[in-house]
């Protein structure tokens, strides 16, 4: 398979470190408890661009078919998880480029969301927007004290697409959902504890990781294929819905970025990032 041909494979103690070539993502095995660590590598903030992308997609799909026991996605980076999409695949956009960005983001969240394997984000750093919508793509999240986690959109001057809001509706509860998302709410790590948007706080990356492990153990005893089975009869409608309405949603996300008004807030919001890594 193509993917083999892009892996190198390395063992590092009795775990399997499998990374990309462009090293956008690794995927690290361990041997022990056959639990696959996925880790975003694109500096500086793991923004996600088409590249970043489809290594998480190729990655996924690895872990699926390695059969690991589960999925831990984090990131490399000590302060930031993902800084969300990459604005400049938004901003003043490539006409072919933009589409398979788009499509590959759409492919990310159809794997992630639809896993058959139990998944956890070890959230060890920011995590907005698209950040926020791969940590609750997972079925259970641990943060790291004084960051911050939500879909903050509706800030930038654009909407977060229904599917985003299929899985922050599948962790929070609706009228706090609404709420946020109209708000543009970013959360504190204590904050977004407090309303059920992480499961639990770690003091380090180690033990984030640890915490999403037992979470993944926790299934040991139960049947693997009922276990998948029950997962994606929960997930079903939300995954249907976006494969039925891909090409409508990708065709609305084209007219919608395309708005001159759109890519002018796109301009200016990238703008003052600019200027606040400056000062
Ligand atoms: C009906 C509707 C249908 C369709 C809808 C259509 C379209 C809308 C859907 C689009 C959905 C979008 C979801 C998203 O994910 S949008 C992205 C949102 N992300 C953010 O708002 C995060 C912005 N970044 C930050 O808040 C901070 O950078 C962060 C907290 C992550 C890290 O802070 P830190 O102080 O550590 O770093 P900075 O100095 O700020 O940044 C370093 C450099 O990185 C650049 N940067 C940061 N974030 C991004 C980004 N998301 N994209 C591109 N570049 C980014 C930043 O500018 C700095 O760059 P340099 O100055 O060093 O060049």
């Amino acid at each position: 398979m193509l993917r083999s041909s892009l892996l190198t494979l390395t063992r590092i103690g009795s775990n399997r470190l499998m990374s990309t070539a462009a090293k956008l993502t690794t995927v690290e095995v361990n041997d022990k408890t056959g639990i696959a660590t996925l880790t975003m590598c694109r500096p500086p903030v793991n923004g996600l661009n088409l590249e970043l992308l489809k290594d998480l997609s190729q990655s996924i799909d690895e872990i699926e078919s390695n059969k690991s026991r589960g999925l831990i996605l984090t990131s490399s980076n000590p302060t930031i998880f993902s800084a969300g999409l990459d604005i400049l695949e938004m901003y003043k956009p490539d006409k072919e480029r933009i589409r398979a960005f788009w499509t590959s983001l759409q492919d990310v969240w159809l794997a992630l969301y639809g896993s058959s394997v139990p998944t956890a984000a070890a959230i060890n750093g920011h995590s907005p927007a698209g950040g926020c919508l791969l940590a609750t793509s997972c079925e259970y999240r641990v943060m790291l004290p004084k960051f911050t986690i939500g879909l903050n959109e509706t800030q930038l001057g654009i909407v977060a697409p229904k599917w985003f809001m299929s899985s922050f509706l599948s962790v929070l509860p609706r009228r706090i959902a609404e709420r946020a998302l109209n708000q543009g709410r970013m959360f504190t790590t204590e904050e977004a504890l407090q309303v059920g948007l992480i499961d639990e706080v770690a003091n380090t990356k180690e033990e984030a990781i640890e915490k999403c492990s037992a979470f993944i153990g926790s299934f040991a005893k139960v049947n693997p294929l009922a276990r998948a089975l029950t997962k994606q009869q929960f997930r079903a409608a939300d995954l249907q819905q976006l494969e039925n309405e891909r090409v409508q949603d990708l065709e609305k996300f084209l007219f919608f970025v395309n708005q001159p008004a759109v890519q002018k807030g796109l301009g200016l919001y990238l703008e003052s990032l600019k200027k606040k890594a400056k000062n």
